[in-house]
């Protein structure tokens, strides 16, 4: 037991995050789907990954095989499915699609792999929470282009091996730490997406204003851009939140004057932080005097699974420079005590940078 935590009380339950960065709902899923781009033309920014993925496609399709293993990771809204549909898209072949905690049995990952086709694509979101006896099938797949599988119960059963078609997995998830060595291993491609700049999310904004025939000059479109979290999947919502304000309260043109007013409505601060970036940061100062500070003890302070602060909401704190995460726990730098307009305490540089 943790005699630490008792100090402080889990705060009120955690608000709705506009700027959270998973799908909110069925619906957006529906508007994230219209909005995604299926060709590496439009696939904006990622430059890297791009640019190893359009070679190795190129090659493979010339040489008429599958293409190697991909696992795709980093933070959610980033574009992992999307580049997984444009892989598929650009190789010319299909994608079946499944996920981690969907695949409970050996069986239905066997089913799935018998029928793909030549070359076809295998996209398994959140790979990181297969069952272990489903990954253990997933193996000689992947190796061999073979699968086990066991016919029948109790003594009279056995084991058969099928021989499948040549194809691709395409692996998603927000945490490469969590998968295994033997099936990290086997991926030939590993890409990691990283947070956008400004300057690329004000052009997935503009693409996305364009479809959504929403009249925007291209400052309104930068104050977007700028306060998504890098994230793309956050600048269309907050797109689509922008646009509704300007419908309701201004003619509706998205302009720098109506950004602001509707982000300042949503509680997206200039930097794009929301309520629980800027609780997590008042948490780590006020409460723990800027750290360092462990995971779990933040957890409790804010109300917050553990998981969700490290899958969603640090990684963005601490590529900005607000957060430091170093092997004793988390420390708030100066730079957030700046942005919370705290003064920041005389330590020298031992905890603040
Ligand atoms: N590079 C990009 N260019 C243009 N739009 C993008 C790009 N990446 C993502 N998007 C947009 O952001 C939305 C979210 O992307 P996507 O669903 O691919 O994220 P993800 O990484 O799979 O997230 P999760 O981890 O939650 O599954 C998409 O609907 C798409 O419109
Ligand atoms: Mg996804």
């Amino acid at each position: 037991m943790s005699i630490q935590t008792d100090n402080f009380l889990p705060g009120p339950p955690p608000p709705k995050r506009v700027i959270s960065a998973a799908p909110a709902s069925p619906g957006e899923e529906a508007i994230e789907r219209a909005l995604r781009p299926k060709l590496f033309d439009d696939y904006v920014g990622q430059v890297k990954a791009r640019e190893q993925l359009q070679i190795f496609i190129g090659a493979a399709k010339k040489r008429g095989e599958a293409l190697d293993h991909v696992l795709l990771f980093g933070p959610p809204g980033l574009g992992k499915t999307t580049l997984s549909h444009i892989i598929a898209h650009e190789l010319g072949v299909n994608m079946r699609q499944t996920s981690g905690p969907v695949l409970e049995k050996p069986k239905d990952l066997a089913a799935l792999l018998t029928n793909l086709e030549k070359n076809d694509v295998l996209f398994i979101d959140e790979i990181h929470r297969l069952s272990p006896v489903v990954e253990e099938i997933l193996y000689p797949a992947l190796e061999d282009y073979q699968i086990d599988i066991m016919i029948g119960d109790g003594p009279a059963a056995r084991s058969i091996k099928l021989d499948l078609q040549p194809f691709t997995l395409v692996g998603a998830t927000t945490r490469a730490g969590m998968l295994t060595n033997p099936l990290r291993d086997r991926f030939g491609i590993v890409a990691r997406l990283e947070f956008y700049t400004p300057e690329e999310l004000a052009r997935i904004v503009k693409r996305s204003a364009g479809l959504l025939n929403a009249p925007m000059d291209a400052d309104g479109g930068f104050e977007i851009a700028r306060r998504s979290r890098g994230t793309p999947r956050i600048a269309n919502r907050l797109l689509r939140r922008v646009r509704d304000y300007a419908d309701v309260k201004g003619d509706g043109q998205i302009t720098l004057a109506i950004a602001n007013l509707a982000l300042a409505m949503l509680d997206v601060d200039p930097k794009g932080f929301d309520v629980m970036d800027r609780k997590l940061l008042e948490a780590v100062i006020h409460r723990f005097d800027g750290g360092p500070v462990g995971l779990d003890n933040i957890a409790a302070s804010i109300g917050e699974e553990r998981d969700t602060i490290e899958d969603v909401i640090e990684p963005y704190l601490i590529q900005q420079g607000f957060l430091q995460r170093t092997p004793r726990g988390r420390i708030a730098t100066l730079a957030a005590y700046l942005h919370l307009g705290v003064t920041p305490p005389n330590r020298g540089n031992e905890t603040l940078s």
